[in-house]
């Protein structure tokens, strides 16, 4: 599959029917990347009971994680194939996820609204980021917390997510991502900081293994060059 626009959305939507179906390797890849990410996350935060958004949720790999590990979730994401399919999962899975169709630019909750917001493999996808953290920042009550992951933009992360994973190995449809859209850790942490954040600790996030049906599995890296991931805070009295 190919994607013509670069960061054209609409592949989200086109795959939706198959989200879950495990036919599709870039798709298996998404929700591979899990539990990496939630293990990491889980050092920062104890779910149990918190009222979590996740920002860009697709068909729901992180949302029903995320309730799997005790919290309330909301899943927001602008593709309405792929929350139609994510609602029926949760329905499926007799799982209480309330999903909305919505941007991050201009997110469809109330203020002081979430403990923690968590966007997985979406910033890098948004058309405006400045307008994205500062909507996370207002959803987000005093002390709130914005978990993340995202592609560093620099020449190997654009060698190892286009020119290999997308253009060489099929791992992701051509198109996916727009190499000018890649945020270095150091942007993003002003940005966060511009949105009245408190930047905490990142880490790299990449392949570490290879599971019984050829798809890499991932863990924490030392190094940021190519997939990163981080949290940020809100001060406690903030608002
Ligand atoms: C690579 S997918 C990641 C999906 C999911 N977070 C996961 O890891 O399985 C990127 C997602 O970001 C969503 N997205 C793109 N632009 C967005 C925006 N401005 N606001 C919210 N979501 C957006 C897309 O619709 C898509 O579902």
């Amino acid at each position: 599959m190919t994607n013509k626009q670069r960061n054209n959305l609409d592949i989200y939507d086109d795959v939706a029917a198959d989200w879950w179906s495990d036919d599709i390797r870039w798709v298996r890849t998404l929700k591979n990347l899990v539990p990496a990410r939630l293990a990491w996350f889980s050092r920062h935060i104890d779910w149990e009971a918190k009222a979590v958004l996740d920002l860009g949720c697709a068909g729901g790999f992180m949302a029903e994680a995320l309730t799997d590990k005790g919290a309330n979730v909301t899943g927001v994401d602008p593709a309405a194939q792929a929350i139609s399919v994510a609602t029926k999962r949760a329905k499926q899975m007799d799982q209480v996820i309330r999903y909305d169709i919505g941007v991050g630019e201009n997110l469809p909750y109330p203020d002081d609204h979430f403990d923690a917001v968590v966007c997985v493999d979406v910033l890098e996808h948004v058309v405006d980021l400045t307008k994205v953290l500062a909507e996370v920042a207002r959803v987000l009550k005093p002390g709130g917390l914005f978990l993340y992951d995202t592609i560093n933009r620099n020449p190997i992360a654009r060698l190892a997510t286009i020119t290999v994973a997308e253009d060489v190995l099929g791992l992701l449809p051509q198109g996916t991502h727009d190499p000018k859209m890649f945020i270095k850790p150091r942007e993003l942490r002003d940005a966060l900081a511009k949105a009245g954040f408190v930047s905490g600790p990142q880490t790299g996030l990449g392949p570490r293994g290879i599971n019984r049906r050829g798809d890499f599995t991932f863990g924490p890296l030392p190094f940021k060059t190519i997939i990163y991931m981080g949290l940020a805070s809100l001060p406690e009295f903030s608002k």
